[in-house]
């Protein structure tokens, strides 16, 4: 949906679940603002119970306080019933805010909340902040983190992805969850915007091209290959400051975007064969994940299912 789009987006008047079509199994609720936590009818054991993480969105550009009352009371209410959920703040719409001044209500924000629950010998419970907007890569990178957080094998993941770049002289990789652009695991080095941004875009530009001169697809899925799923799709881009772009298939939902110097790229076979060793590697780990160890047993006698797994 681009930015223009969400100007009609109707109002939430009650609670909505969605589960979303993608490498993960992911259902989301969405609550109205409005909505009150000390109503008999609203039922926080069944909510909070069974939920992984809360993200809770303050709009910036708003008074905030009252929104920071709310946030006291939910966070208290959900940790009371799941200690184990994971809390994120979204300070939304800071398009309109300076720089200066996105950084004083972030400061702000964690200041006075952080402030109420020492108050109430809370100060265990933990909050992450993110300065977000629909107008940047900001609200995709913050939902990444978000994400990247419920994945257990994140590690795995990071450790498979360092393992192809620095074999394949790849600067920077990430794996995209390709429908929702948000990326579920990165290699080591720090993430700059700017890489990021880049890398995203991609995705983009292959999903409108491929949209408009594909072949026809009825289902939401892969857009770089005429038999998505295969594995086999790929793309590259070539930019004009001496480096590439270049994506490959997963699977049907997941693509690696590498960002890569062009005298590197020189060497694509072994780019290639390492990608081949990587799909393989990240495939495994979902299987294991979905069939459990007994579904990797005959090809890696030594796995033992938590953890024991090495890919490489
Ligand atoms: N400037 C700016 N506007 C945004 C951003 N995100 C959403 N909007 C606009 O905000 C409007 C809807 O916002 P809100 O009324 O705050 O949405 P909400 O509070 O989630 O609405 P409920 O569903 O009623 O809870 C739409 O017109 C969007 O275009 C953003 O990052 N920056």
């Amino acid at each position: 949906m681009s930015p223009n789009e969400t100007l009609f987006v109707e109002s939430t008047s009650r609670v909505r679940k969605e589960s979303v079509v993608s490498s993960m199994d992911l259902e989301i609720w969405d609550f109205p603002g409005h909505l009150d936590l000390d109503d008999p009818s609203f039922d926080a054991e069944e909510v909070f119970s069974g939920s992984t993480a809360l993200v809770f969105v303050i709009d910036a550009q708003d008074d905030y306080l009252e929104a920071l009352q709310r946030l006291y009371t939910t966070v208290t209410r959900a940790h009371k019933v799941n200690p184990d959920i994971s809390f994120e703040v979204l300070i939304h719409k800071v398009d309109g805010l300076s720089d200066d001044h996105k950084i004083e209500t972030q400061r702000d924000i964690h200041q006075r909340i952080s402030d109420e629950l020492a108050d109430a010998q809370l100060d265990n419970i933990h909050l992450s902040f993110y300065l977000t907007s629909i107008y940047d890569h900001s609200i995709y990178e913050a939902i990444s983190k978000v994400i990247q957080k419920l994945i257990k094998q994140l590690a795995t993941f990071e450790n498979l992805m360092n393992i192809l770049c620095s074999n394949s002289g790849v600067e920077k990789a990430f794996l995209f969850d390709i429908m929702s652009k948000v990326y579920i695991a990165t290699d080591s080095s720090p993430v700059d915007m700017q890489s990021y941004e880049l890398c995203s875009d991609m995705i983009d530009v292959i999903f409108d091209v491929s949209s408009i001169y594909g072949p026809a697809q009825d289902a939401p899925v892969s857009p770089v290959s005429p038999n998505p799923g295969n594995g086999e799709g790929h793309a590259v881009i070539k930019l004009n400051n001496g480096m590439v772009l270049y994506l490959r298939e997963v699977n049907s939902y997941l693509s690696l975007v590498c960002l890569l110097r062009e005298d590197n790229f020189e060497k694509q076979g072994l780019i290639d064969y390492n990608f081949r060793c990587f799909q393989e590697g990240i495939l495994d780990v979902f299987n294991l994940r979905k069939f459990g160890a007994g579904a990797l047993k005959d090809k890696y006698p030594q796995c033992n299912g938590v953890g024991g797994f090495h890919a490489s």
